[in-house]
């Protein structure tokens, strides 16, 4: 589809990084400014490993999110590379927001990330979330020690689940951003490949059914995708572990996990592609891969050094 874009001189586009401790709402946010799922949402920390973007356009602004991966503080090398990114993400930004979950307040990785921030050249804007939750007063107690530690040039106080404030932060951002031609057509909200989705729509439900017995270094690849004449699409996924027994458990009695995470990957998969699919799971062992620069780079992640 073609889609017009206002005159070139009065648009602006820029790109927005999202920086927040685990669980603070990155990917929530980006939706509800976005206003379509496009990143995923789940009550497991730490699953935004790729970087997803999503992009609004709001007045003659169109505004790039990059939902970059929690910041926390790294143990292995998988943290490492998703620590590095996402302060990578920040130093390409035009605008870096950083979220801080007002509920819990700054402390652990919040007051990490805080500590960091002394070193990003961008211009950065506060925003505390899950304002739903808290009492006036501690929202003005942590705006005002937020800004006695890093220089932000505005605070918002927002609810990424009710969209509450939402609106005065897309205002900003939108007036923000420098002047020049729109990156992405007007309709398209995410340049996040379907085949990415797709994987982490099924690692999504992968870890819903199985986050006690599975540790991060499982993996899905979206290895083909086949449009039929009929309307449909194939889609066939591997899901990857490091062990046969880790193997075992995705699979589950007579295969019953594995059956039960396809149907519901292939559910909302179906839904947000608005047609039907089949999916095919596969699981295979592949050792070691946390130590595969190749992995990284496919998860849009840079290989520690
Ligand atoms: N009450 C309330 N809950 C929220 C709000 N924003 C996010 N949440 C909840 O907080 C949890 C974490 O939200 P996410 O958007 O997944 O957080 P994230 O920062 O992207 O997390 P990672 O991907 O793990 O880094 C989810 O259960 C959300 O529903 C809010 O404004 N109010």
């Amino acid at each position: 589809m073609v889609t017009e874009q206002p005159e070139q001189a009065t648009t602006r586009s820029g790109f927005v990084a999202l920086i927040g401790a685990p669980n603070a709402g990155k990917s929530t946010l980006v939706n509800q400014l976005v206003g379509a799922k496009v990143s995923i949402v789940t009550h497991k920390v730490q699953t935004t490993r790729a970087i997803v973007r999503g992009i609004a356009t709001h007045d003659t602004a169109q505004i790039v999110f990059v939902d970059t991966p929690g910041i926390f503080r790294p143990r292995r090398r998988l943290d490492e590379a998703m620590v590095t990114t996402a302060w990578g993400g920040a130093r390409d930004a035009d605008v870096v927001l950083v979220l801080i979950d007002a509920e819990r307040g700054i402390k652990g990785d919040a007051d990490a990330i805080l500590e960091r921030l002394k070193d990003v050249r961008q211009p950065m804007v506060l925003i505390l979330n899950k304002v739903d939750r808290v009492r006036p007063e501690a929202l003005l107690t942590l705006t005002q020690t937020a800004n006695e530690r890093v220089p932000f040039k505005r605070t918002f106080m927002v609810s990424a689940l009710t969209g509450s404030g939402c609106k005065d932060l897309l205002d900003y951002l939108a007036a923000e951003l420098p002047l020049g031609p729109w990156y992405y057509p007007e309709d398209q909200i995410s340049d996040l490949p379907m085949r990415q989705l797709a994987a982490e729509i099924t690692r999504e439900k992968l870890y819903l059914r199985l986050h006690q017995e599975l540790p991060y270094s499982s993996h899905v690849e979206t290895e083909k995708w086949e449009e039929k004449k009929d309307g449909s699409v194939r889609i066939e996924q591997v899901i990857f572990v490091e062990r046969d027994s880790q193997k075992k458990i995705v699979l589950g009695h007579k295969g019953e996990t594995i059956r039960a995470i396809g149907q519901s990957a292939r559910k909302e998969i179906g839904d947000i592609l608005e047609q039907t699919v089949h999916l095919f799971l596969f699981v295979k062992v592949r050792e070691n891969w946390g130590d595969d620069p190749e992995r990284y780079r496919e998860m849009g992640l840079d290989f520690p050094k």
